[in-house]
């Protein structure tokens, strides 16, 4: 079986195809500036890049340039659109209706649609993504793999937020959590690299991309994610602040004289570490480079950044009563072996952790970075949300399944 696994954002789209028979690669790329001017796509097959420079005005312009790429005799996957047997698309939000991947028909379109509300810069680009696909791809079925869903058995007392109970009824305002594809991968894989019962594990999987989150995952289900009713709760991200005192957000309204959405751009594009390095970098790569060469502002934003993920491990520990494992993923959490020390040497020596800094010093590698007789292990594993979606389309599809429980 061939699937073709497409995840919108607003502006770009990032996409790959697989053969799932042998969990092959075929090809892949990102589309980007859809809708603004240099819309390019930079696709690749193995060793093979081209980039395609063109217009695109929108996804489903930008969808067809891709499908082009795919049929394409060099750089493609296969000779003809009709052996692309399903297409597996990224979802951000699946409200509380979705607790697993769900083939896409008229009632899941709706659903997605209702949540537009609760995701207003991430599922309305999904949808459009799903709605190109049927259109270029008719007959083809669509399986929507969302960010929430493997957080959806948390329990009610760590996804409740203490304000009016009526705001829970009316609006569904409680923490959902996101990159749970993410998160399901690499507890997985955790528990298999270790030999550990998954479903009798305590798993504490640490994903720190530009996006970031925590999450605990005991006996194989999330209890407890940092990232709330929307990605902007929980660890200094990139540009987000992660958690503040919401009072800080009326503060800014009456002083600086800013409305809600002002405020709320702030919190997600100008704060993290750019807010905290006065606008020097949201990369992380920047922040590590200068802060290691003793500048201290980028010292102190690397401090805070570390400091918070640090804590969010030791209240997951206590969330779960223990914790068999630590995993690191996504863009820092694979590549930055001075994070992993840091975090886990200036604050999680009294669960008698050790690392390895030869096993630690390595990027984007699967394997264990603690000495074997540390207490609790730590391992960098690279996540795969590609994979883990093109799996579930899958399933899906062979199994004649609605809907996929994990
Ligand atoms: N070698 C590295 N050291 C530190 N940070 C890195 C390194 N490589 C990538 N990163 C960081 O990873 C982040 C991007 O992670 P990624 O998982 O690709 O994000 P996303 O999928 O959310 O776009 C950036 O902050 C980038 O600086
Ligand atoms: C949901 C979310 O935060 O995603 P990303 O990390 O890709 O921004
Ligand atoms: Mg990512």
């Amino acid at each position: 079986m061939r699937v073709l696994v497409v995840n919108c954002g607003s502006s770009s789209i990032k996409y790959q195809f697989l053969d799932m028979d042998t969990e092959q690669v075929l090809c892949k790329g990102l589309a980007e500036r859809i809708g603004i001017p240099g819309s390019r796509i930079v696709h690749k097959k193995d060793e093979q890049k081209v980039v395609v420079e063109k217009p695109m005005k929108d996804h489903e312009d930008a969808l067809k340039y891709v499908l082009e790429l795919i049929v394409d005799e060099k750089v493609g996957g296969v000779k003809d659109l009709s052996e692309i047997d399903a297409v597996g698309h990224r979802v951000v939000h699946g409200g509380e209706k979705f607790s697993g991947s769900v083939l896409i028909d008229d009632e899941v379109m709706r659903a997605l649609e209702e949540y537009s509300y609760l995701a207003p810069l991430h599922n309305p680009p999904n949808i459009m993504g799903i709605r190109a696909m049927m259109k270029l791809l008719p007959g083809v079925p669509n399986v929507a793999v969302f960010d929430t869903a493997f957080h959806s058995k948390m329990p009610a007392k760590a996804y409740l937020y203490a304000i009016p109970y009526e705001y829970y009824k009316k609006y569904k305002i409680r923490r959902y959590g996101f990159h749970g594809t993410s998160h399901r991968y690499v507890s997985k894989r955790t528990a298999e690299i270790l030999g550990l019962d998954y479903h009798k594990s305590k798993i504490i999987t640490v994903h720190l991309g530009n996006g970031a989150s925590v999450a605990a995952v005991m006996n194989g289900h999330s209890i407890d994610t940092s990232m709330g009713f929307t990605p902007l709760e929980g660890l200094v991200m990139g540009t987000r602040s992660g958690d503040i005192d919401p009072s800080i957000v009326t503060f800014l309204m009456e002083k600086e004289g800013l409305t809600a959405e002002e405020v709320y751009t702030i919190l997600n594009k100008k704060s993290g570490v750019l807010g905290l390095t006065d606008g020097f970098s949201s990369d992380m790569r920047d922040i590590e480079d200068k802060a290691l060469e003793g500048d201290p502002v980028c010292r102190l934003a690397l401090d805070i950044y570390e400091y918070r993920i640090a804590k969010y491990i030791g209240a997951y520990v206590a969330a779960m009563n223990g914790v068999d494992a630590i995993a690191f993923t996504a863009g820092v959490g694979e590549n930055s072996p001075v994070t992993r020390k840091e975090i886990c040497e200036n604050y999680l020596g009294y669960l008698g952790i050790k690392i390895d800094d030869e096993k630690n010093n390595v990027k984007g590698e699967e394997r264990i970075i603690t000495t074997p007789d540390s207490k609790v292990k730590v391992l960098i594993v690279p996540t795969n949300e590609e994979l883990m979606i093109a799996r579930d389309t899958k399933e899906i599809i062979e199994k004649g399944l609605r809907q996929l429980e994990y």
